[in-house]
């Protein structure tokens, strides 16, 4: 089983507009909702995918009883909280998502060793355990660190900032950081630099995802980079989520990394051309997969 872990979970809604013109009122064509947070989407792919998957999250108040009821169909166990669990948004025009993530609830620490609490309850069923999301309010990266330490078994974590630079320095075995999170960690402009700067800092592997570029990993295996054959139109939101749960299957499986990254390549880019997060259909992962350019890069000395 693999466990994903969402420290901050939201509520997603999705407003389609024409286009997006700051100041104006727009008409939303089409709205979306679900329950969502960069963990739980990646749980909804690995469902579809057919693996066994735990879903561990904390959600408090009324928005959380509507992510807990979106939950229905993916196993979960839920650490109850306080204040209300937050909404976020995506505004999507063609090709294009513009994201308003609320900051959500500070947990106390009592919650937090809760969620904690669930996660050590289930490890001796789990294969690979997956971080992802931002980090609610009163949660420390060096909290974050010190539960990435904690588990013994293969981590992957996708974050951004001060915990994603802490969760790096526990030695979980995948960073996946997009390139503006690689840039603003690392200061370097040229992601193969960046990804090999953040895995000298204690992680295994740096994936990085660049967007429609596909992805770079610097691993013991040596440097790649994948990207996709097909073009792809669409929502770019949980693209990333994707990729987390290609590599969580590779991961578990053992897989080589090069088929790793042209699975999550293929997987992120079935995401974006379907309309809301977590969504893909088998008939375009598998045409992605087989336009997929892989290849392997001189690692920077
Ligand atoms: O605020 P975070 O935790 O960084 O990101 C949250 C989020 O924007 O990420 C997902 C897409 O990856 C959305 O479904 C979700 O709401």
């Amino acid at each position: 089983m693999i466990l994903t872990v969402t420290p901050n979970p939201a509520w997603d809604i999705t407003y389609s507009v024409d286009a997006l013109a700051p100041g104006r009122t727009h008409r939303v064509r089409h709205v979306a909702e679900r329950a969502g947070g960069k963990g739980i989407n990646v749980a909804r792919v690995l469902h579809r995918l057919g693996h066994e998957v735990l879903v561990t999250a904390p959600l408090g108040g009324a928005t959380g009883d509507l992510v807990r009821a979106g939950l229905a169909g993916l196993d979960h166990s839920i650490a109850p909280i306080r204040d209300s669990t937050r909404r976020t948004v995506s505004v999507v025009t063609d090709g294009d998502a513009t994201l308003l993530n609320e900051p959500g609830p500070a947990l106390t620490a009592e919650e937090w060793q809760g969620l904690r609490a669930l996660v050590a309850a289930r490890l001796d069923q789990v294969s690979v355990v997956v971080l992802s999301g931002s980090l609610p309010r009163g949660v420390s990266p060096a909290d974050y660190a010190d539960l990435v330490r904690s588990v013994p078994r293969p981590t992957i974590v996708d974050t951004s900032g001060e915990a994603l630079a802490h969760a790096a320095s526990a030695g979980p075995d995948i960073v996946k950081p997009n390139a503006d999170e690689l840039r603003d960690l690392t200061g370097c402009a040229d992601p193969l630099r960046g990804a090999t700067a953040l895995r000298s800092q204690g992680a295994h592997a740096v994936v990085a995802s660049l967007g429609p570029e596909g992805l770079l990993a610097v691993t013991a295996e040596g440097a790649f980079r994948a990207a996709p054959g097909r073009e792809v139109r669409g929502n770019p939101t949980g693209a990333g989520d994707s990729v987390v749960a290609a590599l969580a299957v590779g991961v578990a499986a053992g897989t080589p990394w090069p088929d790793r990254l042209r699975n999550a390549v293929a997987l992120s880019a079935a995401t974006v051309a379907a309309p809301v997060a977590g969504e893909f259909t088998r008939d375009e992962y598998e045409k992605q997969l087989a336009a997929v350019h892989l290849e392997e890069i001189p690692c920077p000395s």
